[in-house]
């Protein structure tokens, strides 16, 4: 063998080495592809990627022509199948196309279609169930957003960081905070002033034998704050006002019924007759009566530093919002209602129970009936009316005395997050 002989056969083997380089790196180029692209196609896709993989195997050329050409679309990842990402729709063989995302007419159409054009092919009723769809969440969503608006819960934690206090929290970010510590002396003022800073000052309602203040710095008291406290008769008002005075001493516990009582027994008082008959009915005391003993209890109260009053089975009826308003007015701050609701069922039980150590006149079956039905005429309507005025909170007085003070407890913290932030 001559060395030209040689040397074309080492150039031939060094060619078809080469040859075969190419194809292998082809292949795994290929065979990389198909498994992209793979993932995304179907069964038929797959095959005849398989086909053609193998007709590349077999090819004795590197790249054959033929097989370029039908590996073309392979390549590119257009024609066959988008990526996920890239599908605007998923193909469920809708070839209706429903208006754009932004065409609310177009949309409000489809959806009038819905209840008015019976839909004729699965495409067309699912374009009218998602068109209609984004009217109904826009309708349920703006509904949630107006109801929080026009009746904001009365939470403590809303109070505090419902969205309309935001302003008000950027504003007084740019504000100095008001001092920690006193700036000046204080000569003899109630701690409620100091814990509610944000109450008015009344200069009228307490005698000024309840403010001992230095002579040349007069301290105003603040204006006492009142909650009255309804519910049907052994709903346990009482019971509820006096864990409540227990536990906070800034609050005073006046009971409307207990007034009238102790006024009957005065043998002094020229109304003691009426407001014993007044009872033993049921009935409600002329309001010039009862208001004049409430507030004579507010100010004894008062002297002794009290400034927040549980007035208990107070306004009955509308005669006594009238008294209340033409004799006290704004004198004092009314926070509200906390009404205690229970069954008659459950009520007559109690009041039967309590009959036999409470000594009142009117704890009898015939007395306690008649009590049910003034309530129900005459002091449900009162709730009603406050309830309007979204100033009822309302505690379930159905549970046992300790499960009912723990949410008479959550009422009063609303109580005095309401009035220390409003509304
Ligand atoms: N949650 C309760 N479960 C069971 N008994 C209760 C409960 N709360 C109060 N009672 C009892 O029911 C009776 C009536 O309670 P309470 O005097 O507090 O009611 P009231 O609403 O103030 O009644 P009234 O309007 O007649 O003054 C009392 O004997 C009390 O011990
Ligand atoms: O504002 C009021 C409060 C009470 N009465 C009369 O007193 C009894 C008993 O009241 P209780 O709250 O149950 O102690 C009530 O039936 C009324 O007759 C009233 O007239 N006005």
């Amino acid at each position: 063998m001559g060395a030209a002989e040689n040397k074309q056969q080492q150039l031939n083997k060094k060619k078809k080495k080469q040859n075969q380089t190419q194809k292998e790196q082809q292949k795994q180029q290929m065979q990389m592809q198909m498994k992209m692209r793979c993932l995304s196609c179907e069964d038929s896709v797959i095959e005849e990627h398989q086909a053609i993989l193998e007709e590349l195997q077999n090819c004795p050329k590197p790249l054959d022509p033929k097989a370029q050409s039908r590996l073309q679309p392979m390549a590119s990842f257009g024609p066959l199948r988008r990526p996920a990402w890239k599908t605007a729709r998923r193909w469920l063989g809708d070839g209706v196309r429903g208006p754009r995302f932004t065409d609310v007419e177009g949309h409000l159409q489809k959806a009038k279609e819905f209840f008015t054009k019976p839909a004729l092919s699965y495409p067309e009723y699912k374009q009218q169930c998602e068109s209609l769809r984004l009217f109904a969440f826009g309708g349920v969503c703006g509904g949630c957003v107006l109801s929080l608006f026009l009746f904001p819960p009365k939470s403590s934690y809303w109070a505090t960081w419902s969205p309309w206090q935001w302003a008000q929290y950027v504003g007084s970010c740019f504000k100095a905070a008001p001092a920690l510590f006193a700036t000046e002396k204080i000569e003899t003022v109630s701690y409620q002033s100091i814990l509610y800073p944000q109450r008015k000052v009344s200069a009228t309602v307490p005698p000024a034998s309840t403010v001992q203040s230095s002579p040349s710095k007069p301290v105003a008291p603040p204006k006492p704050r009142v909650l009255f406290v309804l519910g049907g008769p052994g709903a346990g008002k009482g019971t509820q006002c006096t864990n409540i005075c227990t536990r906070f001493p800034h609050w005073s516990h006046i009971s409307a019924g207990d007034c009238l009582r102790a006024e009957r027994n005065d043998p002094q008082s020229k109304d003691g007759e009426l407001i014993n008959s007044y009872l033993k009915e049921g009935k409600i005391v002329p309001v010039e009566i009862t208001v004049r003993l409430l507030e004579k209890a507010m100010q004894k109260d008062m002297a002794q530093g009290k400034t927040d009053f549980l007035i208990d089975g107070f306004p009955r009826n509308l005669d006594n919002v009238t008294g209340w308003e033409q004799v006290i007015g704004d004198r004092a701050d009314v926070l509200g209602v906390l009404f205690f609701e229970a069954t008659e069922t459950e009520m007559e039980k109690r009041l039967l129970g309590r009959s036999a150590t409470s000594g009142r006149v009117d704890d009898n079956l015939e007395s306690i009936r008649k009590r049910f039905r003034t309530y129900e005429k005459e002091t449900m309507p009162i709730v009603e009316k406050y309830k309007k005025q979204r100033m009822v909170f309302t505690v379930d007085g159905m549970q046992s005395v300790d499960e009912v003070w723990s949410h008479t407890l959550t009422k009063l913290r609303e109580v005095e997050a309401v009035a220390v932030y409003g509304p």
